[in-house]
């Protein structure tokens, strides 16, 4: 289910056509690396990989040591898939054939002492949502308690003693059937402590999302798990800073990005959005992009005038992670399966809060008086008046 016509990855292209030294100054002046900090993995798990057809990359991100405080170190471990088989196949084995390649790669995260796994944005079912079609689709739509994927996931939680975030489609069948993009996240004894529903729906190319679901109605949860305060801001969600910035405010230390975008639409944002969010709130992020070319049984139309068509496009992997001083993890495959291990001291979060002060400094009075109700009514009553052009300065008292 992966192509072979498209680039491996930019990180790739570029370490290949520079010399070490080069290289060097590249991952300094671009990625923020002062040196490589990649992470050892053991030779068993690195032949695994190879056999599973799944790329495996671990990097690290220490902190200063402090007097006061032990370094509080978590390995986060995200998982990017293709389908598995094609999607005329039955449902359960389209959902059977996903879940195995899940259980190889974190059944190697486990062995490579990962905490807390997050996986990509619907990861149990192919991104259907350009069809429009309801059936079989919706049928992929599950308890978040109790569906196929939970169950699953939930084992593999207790097996390994980590966190796993699992972006489903969730059915809420006690309330009317109705259907939401939610992450739920699993603790280590295999319990499901919360979960998030996507708070803002893409209406963008093919991502015909809201016929299907609904706007989140969840807010912006922080879960306190055993190994750090975490956060899910769902895909399209990354557009939008004040999202990422709510969950800055309610605690998080790691904002997980479980992502499905293509090229062609996103991929110049890509290496941009998850980065600056850690940069302005001082957290890591994890940003989580599905692989693969997906073809449909039917054609379906963009409604842009081109012919029908049966492919989404090619969703671009290329996942990776950032700390909070906006230092990153050069991207797994664009076309490969990849689980990339990330060892994070979260001292790093007060560290740079601290040296750059940017959540100290931020002006959140002067933010909520503007977007305040009054102002926003003092604001369509000057446009009635003046135009549309009116200044926000003259909202201000
Ligand atoms: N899944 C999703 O929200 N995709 C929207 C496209 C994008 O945000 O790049």
């Amino acid at each position: 289910m992966t192509s072979t016509s498209e680039l491996e990855s930019i990180d790739t292209l570029v370490s290949r056509s520079l010399s070490d030294s080069d290289l060097e100054e590249f991952n300094r002046i671009y990625y923020g690396r002062k040196d490589k900090h990649s992470l050892a993995i053991k030779t068993e798990n690195i032949e695994y990989a190879e056999k599973n057809n799944f790329e495996i990359a671990a990097y690290d991100f220490p902190a200063q040591k402090e007097e006061c405080r032990s370094p509080r170190i978590v390995r986060v471990g995200i998982i990017q898939n293709s389908i598995a088989t094609p999607t005329d196949k039955p449902i359960n084995e389209q959902r059977q054939g996903i879940f195995n390649k899940i259980r190889n790669i974190i059944d190697t995260a486990a062995a490579e002492g990962v905490n807390i796994v997050c996986l990509q944005e619907a990861w149990g079912m192919p991104f259907f949502f350009c069809t429009r079609e309801k059936l079989p689709w919706c049928e992929f739509a599950e308890s978040a308690t109790e569906g196929e994927s939970v169950q699953f996931l939930k084992s593999l939680a207790v097996k390994h003693g980590m966190v796993i975030v699992s972006p489903i489609l969730e059915r809420d069948d006690a309330h009317g059937d109705t259907i939401w993009n939610t992450a739920i996240v699993i603790d280590e004894c295999g319990k499901v402590i919360g979960k998030h529903r996507k708070n803002h729906i893409p209406r963008v190319g093919d991502f015909n999302e809201s016929t299907y679901y609904l706007e989140g109605n969840s807010g912006h949860p922080v879960f306190g798990t055993k190994f750090g305060k975490i956060a899910i801001n769902i895909c399209y969600g990354r557009h939008h800073p004040l999202n990422w910035l709510m969950f800055g405010l309610n605690g998080a230390e790691i904002v997980f990005n479980p992502s499905a975008t293509v090229s062609g639409l996103s991929e110049h944002l890509w290496g941009v959005e998850a980065r600056n969010a850690a940069i302005a709130n001082s957290y890591f992020t994890c940003a989580i992009n599905r692989v693969g070319t997906e073809k449909f049984p039917n054609e379906f139309t963009s409604g842009d005038g081109k012919p029908a068509h049966k492919d989404f496009g090619h969703f671009y992997g290329s996942s990776y992670v950032t700390a909070p001083d906006g230092s990153r993890t050069p991207g797994l495959s664009r076309i490969k399966d990849g689980l990339l291990i990330a060892q994070l001291d979260l001292n790093l979060c007060r560290q740079i809060k601290d040296k750059w002060g940017f959540t100290m400094t931020q002006r959140l009075d002067l933010y909520a008086n503007s977007l305040s109700t009054k102002n926003f009514d003092q604001m369509k009553m000057q446009q009635q008046k003046f135009g549309p052009n009116v200044s926000t300065r003259n909202m201000l008292p």
